[in-house]
């Protein structure tokens, strides 16, 4: 990743980084640009507020899986747990048009979903805005970059480091990102075009905790969308 040195903090030459982001797939670009496709006939009124879009979920969920079952992914080590403990998934699609703001830094195991929703689109809005009730357990965040990097100006998800060092993700389509969920990250203003992410979570189930990973095969329909089932 690219690396910049924050205002605020002094790059610490050598310093260990533990639970580094790792870049670790690339989806196939085709399966975003039409999944990006299908967003953008959903009418705003569907796009709005946060609700599940339940009929996103089918492509969305494919590129979710192919994520989260990456060996790389699997193979994280996610402070101590073993992923196989790890497997209590949560996704949600956001789109940020030119006005959608700042999604500040942030930890993402302080924001949560509620249990159930997949597929969320955003269209407008600052992220931050629209946290949920707390849910315990997510210790992995991944990140998809479903837009061609070059449609879009701003936008960078960016990730502290452990030495305070600002790292910028590669805005390639199809990048995947894992990091901690506890390290901190945030999206820049997007100030031309329209950048759309699918961001997939991964916890502790607090039920289930010795489920097997997930497959693409398992699934089950909730009132509110799909959760996947791991
Ligand atoms: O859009 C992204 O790449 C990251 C979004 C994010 O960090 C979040 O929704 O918590
Ligand atoms: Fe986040």
């Amino acid at each position: 990743m690219e690396q910049t040195t924050t205002d605020d903090t002094e790059r610490t030459e050598g310093a260990s980084v533990e639970t580094a982001p790792a870049v670790i797939q690339w989806i196939d670009p085709d399966l975003c640009r039409a999944f990006v496709d299908a967003a953008g006939e959903r009418t705003p009124s569907e796009q709005h507020d946060g609700r599940p879009v339940a009929d996103l979920d089918g492509a969305a969920a494919e590129m979710v899986y192919a994520a989260v079952s990456h060996p790389a992914v699997r193979a994280a080590p996610l402070l101590g747990a073993p992923l196989h403990e790890a497997n209590f998934i949560y996704g949600k699609v956001l789109e940020y048009p030119t006005d959608s703001g700042e999604l500040g830094w942030h930890f993402d195991a302080d924001v949560a979903l509620t249990d159930g929703q997949l597929a969320l689109l955003i269209r407008s809005g600052r992220m931050h805005q629209w946290q949920a009730e707390e849910m315990r357990g997510r210790i992995l965040s991944v990140m998809i970059q479903c837009s061609d990097g070059d449609s879009y100006d701003g936008g960078d998800l960016q990730i502290k480091d452990d030495a305070g060092t600002v790292l910028t993700a590669p805005r390639d389509i199809g990048t995947v990102i894992a990091i901690d969920s506890h390290r901190l990250h945030r999206v820049t203003p997007v100030t031309r075009g329209t950048r759309i992410s699918i961001v997939c979570f991964l916890g502790r189930s607090p039920r289930g905790a010795d489920r097997p990973p997930a497959s693409g095969s398992e699934r089950r329909k909730t009132g509110s969308g799909e959760r996947l089932v791991a």
